[in-house]
């Protein structure tokens, strides 16, 4: 994930993984006038791309005021400024997980079904074993059969431990698996839950049961607590993350299925829905172990707008 030569790789990948958001916006600019109706034409396609209309309203705003104080004519130099306004919106959004904080860091993953969790578990621990880090993963998702085995599956083809219990109760696998961690010297401890929707009360009080029980098998447990996402739902993602903040308390993002949507805009929406954004850790654009990567605010603003970094 670190040298130029795999930067380089990834940037393509992400380039071409947001193609389809890219289209509209990139369309517009054919090279012609910068005018009012140019402007507007903008707003409505970062608006068709899932930015919200109050992000969009935002960006042309400071796109207005830039146009005016650098003077710029041309749709080329639009472009770079619109480059650059997302790009400082987004910033705020990038982190990375801190590896030396605890021992084992604890990363909790929750969604709605079909997000992504288990197989961006699957590319993380991948990732992170490639970084000498000594990974166990919990199987929490005592649900759903197929997402245990699954797991189990990979972990085995990977030499990866995976913990889990037919039948089992979440919450106390979650607890086995962290005692077993810290016992083991394991560096880092993931949890995968089982898919649930926000109107799901129940299965949102059983995330925060499964959330609190973890910080008795270590304290501050889990130190990560991500929501994945699915990038096809757009501007859905908003209620996700204000439901699962509120019974996970959330510490990040991470997004997946970019590459096939036209609503990769979504980013910018929640990069401005609050004050303090909630971090996106890492986004994905395909369903290989490459295709997930840490997000890079300057990278995908280029990326968005079809420019180079
Ligand atoms: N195109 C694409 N597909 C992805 C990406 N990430 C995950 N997928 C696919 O999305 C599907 C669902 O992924 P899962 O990992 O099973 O989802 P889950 O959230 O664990 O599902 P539940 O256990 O039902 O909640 C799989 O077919 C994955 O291969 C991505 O970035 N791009």
């Amino acid at each position: 994930m670190s040298d130029t030569k795999e930067k380089t790789g990834w940037f393509a990948r992400l380039k071409k993984g947001l193609k389809k958001t890219q289209v509209n916006l990139v369309g517009i600019f054919t090279g012609g006038v910068v005018d009012e109706a140019f402007l507007e034409e903008l707003e409505f396609q970062l608006i068709a791309s899932d930015v919200g209309v109050e992000a969009s309203a935002k960006i042309l705003d400071s796109l207005r005021d830039r146009i005016k104080l650098k003077g710029l004519k041309t749709q080329d130099e639009v472009k770079v400024a619109l480059k650059e306004i997302i790009a400082e919106l987004l910033k705020p959004c990038e982190a990375s997980l801190d590896f030396d904080a605890h021992n084992p860091l604890v990363i909790m993953m929750c969604g709605v079904n079909g997000a992504g969790k288990t197989t961006t578990i699957g590319k993380l621990a991948k990732h992170f074993s490639l970084m000498n880090k000594r990974v166990l993963l919990a199987a929490a998702d005592t649900f759903r059969a197929a997402a245990r085995e699954q797991l189990a599956v990979w972990g085995e083809r990977n030499q990866i431990e995976v913990i889990s219990q037919d039948k089992g109760d979440p919450a106390s696998v979650a607890y086995e698996s962290i005692v077993s961690g810290k016992k083991k010297g394991m560096d880092i401890v993931m949890v995968d839950t089982a898919g649930r929707l926000p109107t799901q009360t129940n299965l949102m009080n059983e995330l925060s049961r499964i959330q609190r029980v973890q910080g008795k098998a270590m304290e501050g447990a889990p130190h990560a607590s991500i929501l994945v996402l699915d990038g096809t739902n757009g501007q859905n993602a908003l209620a996700q993350v204000k439901a699962f903040d509120e019974a996970a308390k959330l510490t990040g993002l991470i997004i997946t299925k970019l590459d096939g949507t036209a609503k990769g805009g979504v980013l910018v929406a929640l990069a401005c829905s609050r004050e303090n954004p909630i971090p996106i850790y890492y986004i994905g654009v395909g369903e290989t172990i490459d295709d997930l990567q840490t997000f890079n605010a300057d990278e995908f603003a280029a990326a968005l707008v079809g420019l180079d970094k």
